[in-house]
């Protein structure tokens, strides 16, 4: 057996006599010490000189203390060409192993940029596998922690093959185990398409790049000129492709943002999320659990439908401590999605702002909806709706650019979403937007109104327009005043069609509320919910439209 080479503990310095016990023992010390820094220390300084964590320092902080257990810190590359023979460091360039995050079991993976650029060969690749095999096996949510240049140029197709082994697993566990992608340093290649497999992708803001081909290839390929921020900084992966799901101050706030996302997740889809003591707890008859916030929100919604109020004041009111984690909060701001608890339990928030585009609906805003929708249902996280939408928006970019296709997945997600789902119209609620947005008859389990809803195919100066056509144009001949005609038509619209009370008789919502009673009506749905049983047909799966 032959000692490794690039000594950085002490003990390193005189070799060991590896025919005695104490030899051994000391060999071993000597091997561990190596695997910690498998390059030297100045690697490890360059790293902390960005600013930046090393592989082993990512996990450290990410993992209770003392809980990771690491798992072929030994391992090295088998490869010989183009002189890898000669430089075999422990690891292989990543870190792997378990350990428990709030006191709950995870698996993990730590890419390490000082090896190969961090690019994956066979080994490296097969730790990953080992480490994602063990994590669906225990049923464990994975984290892993990129940074890298994605195949390894000098190991050639095993490299690619062992890039397919880890996007196959990615697949396979998908809805069975949380899996969490950090991206905290340049990750090109294949290193980006194993975090877009999985369920969020948390990014640094300047120091985490995304991209499958570099700027370097870009300028020869198509003559572009791009930075590696502006190609795949976190803030264009977030507002521009969709692909980040949190843009991180720095790492710590990366690592924090995952611990409070798996908070909220259960451990595997048979599993139920955590539940914490209810900060409000609601017992008996709602009117007398008020709080001063639950009252608030009898105030919140201004008298003219025109102006906008900030959904998040919903939020913060009907969830536990006024917490919520808000997921790809700089996308598509006209939807917002995240997390919180009601009564204790995980709740996923899906809600319009009314501040965005008026609360539209458009193609980006479905697709971070359905995505969100469809999370929450593999993990058993309730759906709470929130709705106040004019409808879908319009023009020939959302129509060129495929709403009916991409709109689509958010209906295709609710409809297909078995957890509790819980709607409340807070006021309007038009057009397919209605039916998309969480309504009873797309399999909502308890739909809920508040007085000030508005709830019709479209709004009144729209309707009257097309149902009042001729009359208008009739009128306009005659020299009738029109203005004050379509104001009468438009008040007579309103006062017949657009409220809560139409849908209310036919049973389209189960009740018209108080505000202020939403906290408590939606505790008790969840706990009606709780032991909701669904049959569905059989089938491989469905087709959502992609
Ligand atoms: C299904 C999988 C398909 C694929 O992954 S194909 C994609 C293959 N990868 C690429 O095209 C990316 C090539 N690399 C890059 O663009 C850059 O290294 C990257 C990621 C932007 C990072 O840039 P920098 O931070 O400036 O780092 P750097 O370029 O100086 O590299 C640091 C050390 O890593 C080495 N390296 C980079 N990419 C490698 C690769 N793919 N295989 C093997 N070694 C690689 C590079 O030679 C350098 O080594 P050294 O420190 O000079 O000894």
């Amino acid at each position: 057996m032959t000692t490794v080479q690039e000594p950085s503990a002490p003990e390193a310095a005189s070799t060991p006599d590896i025919h005695t016990t104490a030899g051994k023992l000391a060999d071993l010390r000597n091997r561990q010490a190596q695997a910690k820094v498998p390059v030297g220390e100045a690697a490890v300084e360059k790293v902390h000189a960005k600013g930046k964590l090393t592989a082993r320092e990512r996990i450290q902080a990410l993992l209770d203390e003392g809980s990771f257990v690491e798992l072929d810190a030994l391992a090295r590359h088998r490869s010989t060409n183009f002189g890898l023979a000669d430089n075999r460091p422990l690891g292989d360039g990543v870190v792997t192993g378990y350990g428990t995050i709030d006191g709950r079991d995870v698996c993990v993976f730590s890419q390490d940029a000082t090896v190969f650029g961090g690019s994956l060969g066979e080994v490296y690749g097969e730790k990953i596998v080992k480490v994602m095999d063990l994590a669906l096996k225990t049923g464990r949510p994975l984290i892993g922690i990129n940074e890298g240049a994605g195949a390894r140029i000098q190991e050639g197709v095993v490299s690619l093959g062992l890039y397919g082994e880890i996007f196959h697993r990615n697949v396979q566990a998908s809805g069975v185990i949380p899996q969490i992608s950090l991206i905290m340093g340049p990750a090109a290649g294949g290193h980006v398409y194993s975090p877009a497999l999985t369920d969020f992708v948390v990014m640094v803001d300047q120091t985490s790049q995304m991209f499958v081909t570099g700027p370097d290839v870009i300028k020869t390929v198509t003559g572009e000129d791009v930075t590696m921020e502006d190609l795949g900084g976190a803030h264009t992966h977030m507002v521009k492709s969709g692909v980040a799901h949190y843009v991180a101050d720095g790492e710590q706030d990366a690592l924090d943002y995952v611990k409070d996302l798996l908070s909220y997740l259960p451990s595997n889809n048979q599993a139920a999320a955590p539940r914490l003591a209810p900060s409000d707890p609601i017992e008996g008859a709602i009117e007398d659990s008020l709080t001063a916030e639950d009252i608030e929100l009898d105030t919140l919604i201004p008298d003219s439908p025109n102006q906008p109020y900030d959904m998040h004041e919903v939020i913060r009111r009907l969830l536990d401590d006024d917490e919520f984690l808000e997921v790809q909060a700089e996308r598509a701001k006209n939807i917002i999605v995240g997390f919180g608890r009601v009564d204790g339990r995980s709740v996923g928030i899906v809600a319009n702002q009314p501040t965005q585009f008026a609360g539209c609906l458009d193609i980006d805003a479905s697709e971070k909806a359905a995505r969100f929708v469809r999370t929450c249902d593999a993990f058993n996280v309730p759906i709470i709706t929130l709705v106040d939408v004019p409808g879908f928006l319009p023009g020939t970019e959302q129509e060129y650019n495929g709403i009916i296709r991409r709109g689509a997945k958010l209906l295709y997600a609710y409809g297909e979403a078995t957890v509790g789902k819980i709607t409340v119209i807070t006021r309007k609620a038009y057009g397919g937007a209605y039916d998309v947005m969480g309504s009873k008859h797309m399999g909502a389990d308890v739909n809920l109104a508040w007085p000030t809803a508005q709830i019709a195919v479209m709004g009144a100066s729209g309707a009257v327009g097309f149902v009042y056509r001729k009359r208008l144009l009739e009128a306009a001949k005659n020299g009738q005043d029109v203005d004050a005609l379509r104001l009468e038509l438009q008040n007579e619209y309103e006062d017949t069609l657009v409220n809560p009370y139409v849908a209310a008789e036919r049973g389209y919502v189960d009740a018209v509320i108080p505000p202020s009673h939403t906290r408590g009506q939606i505790v008790s749905a969840l706990r009606l919910l709780e032991r909701k049983m669904v049959s569905l047909p059989p089938k491989k799966h469905g087709n959502i439209p992609l």
